[in-house]
């Protein structure tokens, strides 16, 4: 129930009471007893509800008889929706025969002090009982003994998450003043997170950024089990330093590295919007990831560098532009219009005189560029289910320190599960990882970059481990 604690909703209540349906006023109280809005203690609102014709119309008429009211006992009280003392009472019998004042010490007991319910409303509602063949009494040294019917506890169980609610809410000792507090300021917090949360969901259109929400709930989720079970605020480790300042999602962070390290010029810019108006798809690298191409070629001082899947071109003048005079890109390109595009992005981007595409399927274009290698770096950035062979070719166009980058590699953590699957998986990119993260011959990681980059480093013979 997520209600306006504040909301008396009296008047809603009557304009449906009418018919032969009954209605009760809402009653709100201010109330230290447990609240079952927040399944604890706290401001708590009553809220009655009408019952219809299609409703239990059997009881309408007795019901109206009887008041029903938990006493005020040291400033903490249970009051519970007219109609719904029988239940208490056929409870109580549930757990064994007893009398009238019994029943009631029973109640007072086992809720703590919380319900005692009074005698001017409990003997009527037995004799109710009584009468509807519920309880049978016996007459015990003038008293009346009762014990639940079959018919009792079948009407019992009709209710059963009434009385499950019930004691929920009551079944447990009564928390010190202080205690309370506290939890009345849990509650507050933990209301004012959902405002929150609900807040940034309206708000967010980044389904990467609800990701981050249900990764910093999961978070706080754990933090708090692990308080439950041991009792202490787990200790900080590391890695999970306090946070400063403002965190941002993933790709927000990207974006913000980029301003700073991976700037686009003007023909950068022009070659993605005249992919785009030639009816390129976009699927070109990000900017970061272009600035990353260009540090691995300049690590590894490439002279001559090997594209696998060209495109508009974009990543090839981030790769070309990292190349001395005398360096060398060539880029394979399956599609003769997306070839066509990328002359013309080499031009425009100046990078023509070290930068060339070469036309086919490229498994058929690597044998015939076999002799032009070795290649200092080479990236494979083409159709998916040849990335495990891409790296064949591409290990036997390395040299030992030759660096081998491939896009496309994490997807969210798809291209890392389940890496036992045939090397002819639909990708390739789980065998393409397989096999990268294993041979010897390779040291190499994966990034969380864009949509993932493979990175390896051809290794010499003395330095395999
Ligand atoms: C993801 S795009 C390349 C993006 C480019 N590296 C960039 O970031 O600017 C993949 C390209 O590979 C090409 N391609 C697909 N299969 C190929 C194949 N078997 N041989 C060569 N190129 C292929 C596609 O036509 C497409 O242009």
């Amino acid at each position: 129930m997520h209600g306006n604690f504040n909301n008396h909703e009296s008047s809603e209540h009557s304009k449906h009471g009418k018919q032969r349906g009954w209605h009760h006023h809402v009653e709100e109280s201010e109330y230290r007893g447990h609240g079952r809005d927040h399944g604890g203690w706290g401001r708590h609102r009553h809220e009655e509800f009408e019952h219809s014709e299609h409703g239990e119309g059997r009881h309408h008429t007795s019901w109206n008889l009887v008041e029903e009211e938990g006493h005020r006992r040291g400033g903490r009280r249970e009051r519970i929706e007219r109609g719904m003392l029988r239940y208490l009472l056929l409870d109580a019998l549930h757990h064994g025969p007893k009398h009238g004042y019994e029943i009631i010490k029973w109640l007072e007991e086992q809720t703590y002090g919380r319900y005692a319910p009074s005698p001017g409303t409990v003997y009527p509602t037995l004799q109710l009982l009584e009468d509807q063949g519920l309880l049978l009494a016996q007459r015990v040294d003038e008293k009346s003994i009762y014990r639940l019917s079959e018919s009792g506890e079948k009407d019992l169980d009709s209710r059963a998450d009434f009385i499950r609610d019930f004691w929920e809410r009551n079944g447990h000792p009564i928390p010190s003043p202080a205690m309370q507090l506290e939890a009345e300021f849990v509650y507050e917090d933990l209301q004012d997170l959902q405002r929150t949360v609900a807040k940034g969901i309206r708000m967010t259109k980044d389904p990467q950024s609800l990701l981050s929400f249900r990764q910093a709930l999961e978070r706080c989720k754990n933090e708090i089990r692990h308080v439950l079970t041991s009792g202490a605020v787990p200790l900080q480790t590391s890695q999970e330093k306090p946070q400063r300042g403002p965190q941002l999602p993933p790709r927000e962070l990207e974006a913000a590295i980029a301003r700073l390290f991976a700037v686009e010029d003007e023909a950068l810019r022009q070659t993605t919007i005249r992919a785009k108006e030639q009816g390129l798809p976009s699927i070109q690298i990000a900017p970061l990831q272009g600035k990353l191409l260009q540090v691995l070629a300049r690590a590894s001082q490439a002279r001559k560098i090997l594209e696998i899947g060209a495109l508009a071109g974009y990543s090839g003048i981030w790769l070309a532009r990292a190349l001395p005079e005398d360096g060398r890109l060539i880029t394979l390109e399956i599609d003769i219009t997306h070839a066509e595009v990328v002359r013309e992005s080499f031009r425009l981007a100046q990078v023509d005189d070290r930068a060339e595409v070469r036309v086919g399927p490229a498994l058929e274009t690597l044998p015939q560029i076999a002799a032009e290698g070795p290649f200092d770096l080479i990236f494979i950035d083409a159709d998916k289910g040849g990335y495990p062979q891409y790296l064949e070719w591409a290990l036997k166009l390395a040299r030992p320190g030759s660096i081998i980058v491939a896009d496309n590699c994490v997807l969210g953590g798809d291209g890392l599960e389940d890496v036992h699957k045939p090397v002819n998986s639909p990708t390739g990119i789980r065998a393409y990882n397989q096999r990268v993260s294993h041979d010897k011959a390779l040291c190499s990681i994966a990034l969380p970059i864009g949509s993932g980059m493979t990175v390896a480093v051809v290794l010499n013979k003395e330095e395999q481990e």
